[in-house]
């Protein structure tokens, strides 16, 4: 694993957890010392400082730093240390196939596109494999991803689109909880009752959509009583273009990615 960062340790750990690989088995490239010490330390992984040896003969590269420095890292990687039958996965945004394929000549490339609550199981991440990458390398990449969530797989042409939406989703739904709890606050609920309040109505409305496979306007449809307090709540969203707002959140961090993939 190259960058041992807040998404790197999230698929660690789990991969510790999981026994998908033995901590033995892991390698991290990571500059930070402090970094290096803690991820050797809480999960028994082996570090280094240096990208090139942990990429030397290995079954999967594994790209997690941030994609303002993958030039300078595939640069790092020199051609020589790579085995061709390495697959990479790449779980930087914005960063396109064509440019990892470039990066890493003829071998099987798979980009992934996770989420933060990976670090607790319960992320989704999105695949789309490069022109090498075979079926039991995408089976592979599955094995190690479903240890962080669920996996689905998209064309490459939909990874920005996912990018906005659910790589960076749980940014929004943060902001949602934490103005919820607001208003709860603002309303007389003292701070820690708001929040859980707060907290497991997203969690639970969330599973009740989910488990019950129902349409969101319908769930609408159930809460507001004729005349009664949702229906005021959601006049009021709707005055301050709460929907509006949430879709071009989306569509702001899909162009945000498409920028970032035309710099790469
Ligand atoms: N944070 C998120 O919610 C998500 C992030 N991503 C992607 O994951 C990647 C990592 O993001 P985070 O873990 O949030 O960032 P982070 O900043 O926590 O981790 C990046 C790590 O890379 C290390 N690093 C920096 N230069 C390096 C080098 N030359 N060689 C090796 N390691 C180096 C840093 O010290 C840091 O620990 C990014 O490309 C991001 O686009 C993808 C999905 C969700
Ligand atoms: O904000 C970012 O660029 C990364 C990618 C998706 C979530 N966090």
């Amino acid at each position: 694993m190259i960058g041992g960062g807040m998404m790197g340790e999230a698929l660690l750990s789990r991969l510790v957890v999981e026994q998908v690989y033995l901590p033995d088995d892991m390698v991290v490239s990571e500059p930070q010392v402090k970094r290096q010490e803690f991820l050797a330390q809480q999960y028994g992984v082996q570090v280094t400082g240096e990208n090139r040896l942990a990429a030397n003969a290995i079954e999967v590269l594994f790209l997690a730093i941030k994609p303002q420095v993958f030039e300078q890292v595939a640069v790092s990687l020199s051609a020589h240390d790579r085995h061709p039958a390495t697959l990479v996965i790449s779980i930087l945004a914005g960063t396109p196939l064509k440019t990892l394929e470039s990066a890493f000549p003829g071998q099987p490339v798979i980009r992934a596109m996770p989420n933060t609550p990976a670090a607790v199981g319960a992320g989704i991440t999105a695949i789309a494999a490069g022109q090498h990458a075979q079926a039991h390398h995408l089976e592979l990449a599955r094995r190690i991803l479903e240890t962080v969530g669920e996996v689905v797989e998209v064309p490459e042409s939909m990874m920005d689109a996912v990018t906005g939406l659910s790589g960076s989703g749980p940014g929004y739904v943060a902001l949602m909880i934490e103005a919820l709890a607001d208003g709860g606050v603002a309303a007389g609920l003292p701070r820690a009752i708001a929040m859980k309040l707060a907290l497991q109505t997203v969690r639970g409305t969330a599973q009740l959509l989910q488990e019950e496979g129902i349409h969101p306007g319908e769930l609408k449809d159930r809460v507001t009583s004729p005349g009664g307090t949702t229906i005021a709540g959601i006049a009021a969203l709707e005055k301050s273009g709460f929907r509006s707002a949430v879709i071009e959140a989306v569509r702001a961090a899909w162009m945000r990615s498409k920028e970032l993939g035309q710099k790469s």
